[in-house]
């Protein structure tokens, strides 16, 4: 039995044109507590860029690849794309699959982590889309493969990349060198409540400083160095007033600079593709604050399409596949421990706004 009639990638969405970088922003900040200032800041990276995000070409390869390893595995079963925040919508996705006979879904997000704005929100606008459809008499039903911060074919092909990234930066002497694990950075009280819900929180924090420290070593033991190492974020927003979880990439930069280090690797494991985050805050500017303190920086490739990584969310595809049908299956999980595929009554709350969430027992 086929559990799935299509596999369906989520992603955030980004505007492909000037005309679209306003309505995109306003989308993605509504009911939210951004200054107009931040939004400004962030239309002009846009705008450097032409307009368009790069992050929709992206998606565009990653749905290429993940239908050609299905097709590679033999699996028939077609690969759609929607996104959250703009065209093609999800909802929209989901009604023209309909159209087409297609009721069971199952759901690949571009995020990795566990936090609200990684996983939660997904969940809602998936219960949302599906409420919209349901109000048009259209049933459609969608499941979700676990949070993959945690599978091996992340950690592994994030592995890979930074240790070759290390060897390119040709910096022999250990002291000299730096490696800075950078993520998104989310306010502290979102990273407070990210997990399961089980009392622990600081998920967030905590699964990107386990694959942090797990590439250090396994880079380390590869490479026969004592590596070194931090976990940065970049592309804060909300108000000043609000904390948010840091040091910031650039004042982190600022830091090493003092400390006699010479060569900085950047390694954006936080982001699954060049995002804007990657190709603005850190190709630009990160890259502007590290010429200016004499730093050399090498900035690691994202997953992107990297075979190992898409291999392995073939192998969650499969995994959601099979306890679909019901049958006991290996849930490998490296470093740490495996999500559940479905998430926990509460986990990475929204702390807003109470709303459905799908693929969860809440
Ligand atoms: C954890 C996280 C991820 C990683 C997980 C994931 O991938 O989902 C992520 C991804 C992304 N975020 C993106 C864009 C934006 N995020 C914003 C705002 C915010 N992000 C937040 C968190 C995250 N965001 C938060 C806590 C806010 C504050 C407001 C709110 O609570 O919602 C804003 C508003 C302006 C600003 O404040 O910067 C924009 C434009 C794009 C598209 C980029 C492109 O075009 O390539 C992507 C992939
Ligand atoms: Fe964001």
């Amino acid at each position: 039995m086929r559990p799935y009639d299509a596999v369906l990638l989520l992603s955030f969405g980004g505007p492909e044109s000037r005309e679209e970088v306003m309505p995109f922003l306003r989308r993605v900040t509504a009911g939210r507590d951004i200054p107009d200032e931040r939004l400004e800041e962030v239309a002009h990276h846009y705008y450097l860029m032409g307009g368009r995000s790069p992050i929709n070409d992206q998606n565009r390869a990653l749905l290429d690849a993940l239908h050609a390893e299905l097709r590679r595995r033999g699996s028939a079963v077609p690969v759609l794309w929607g996104n959250r925040n703009a065209e093609p919508f999800l909802a929209d996705t989901l009604r023209e699959a309909h159209g087409r006979g297609l009721r069971r879904f199952l759901v690949v997000t571009t995020s990795a982590y566990s936090s609200y704005s990684s996983c939660r929100q997904y969940r809602e606008d998936i219960a949302a889309a599906v409420a919209s459809l349901a109000d048009e008499g259209l049933e459609v039903v969608v499941d979700k493969v676990r949070p993959y911060a945690t599978h091996p074919g992340f950690a592994r092909a994030n592995t890979r990349l930074v240790t070759d990234a290390i060897r390119e930066a040709g910096q022999p002497d250990d002291d000299r060198l730096r490696v800075a694990f950078v993520t998104h950075s989310i306010p502290m009280g979102m990273d407070d409540t990210s997990g399961p819900g089980d009392g622990e929180g600081n998920l967030y924090w905590h699964q990107h400083d386990e694959l942090g420290h797990v590439i250090l070593d396994e880079a380390g033991i590869t490479l026969d160095r004592n590596l070194h190492g931090a976990l940065v974020f970049c592309s804060r927003s909300g108000p000043p007033s609000q904390p948010w979880l840091e040091p910031d990439i650039n004042d982190h930069l600022r830091q090493l600079a003092g400390q006699g280090v010479t060569d900085v690797v950047v390694a954006p494991i936080g982001f699954v593709s060049d995002h804007m985050e990657v190709r603005y805050d850190l190709d630009v500017e990160a890259a502007e604050t590290a010429d200016e303190l004499g730093l050399r920086m090498t900035r690691v490739p994202t997953v992107g399409v990297d075979a190992e990584f898409v291999s392995g969310l073939i192998d969650l595809v499969e995994e959601r596949a099979a306890e679909a049908r019901g049958e006991t299956v290996a849930h490998p999980a490296w470093p740490g421990a495996a999500m559940p595929s479905i998430c926990r009554p509460g986990c990475c709350p929204n702390l807003r706004v109470a709303r459905p969430a799908a693929c969860g027992a809440d």
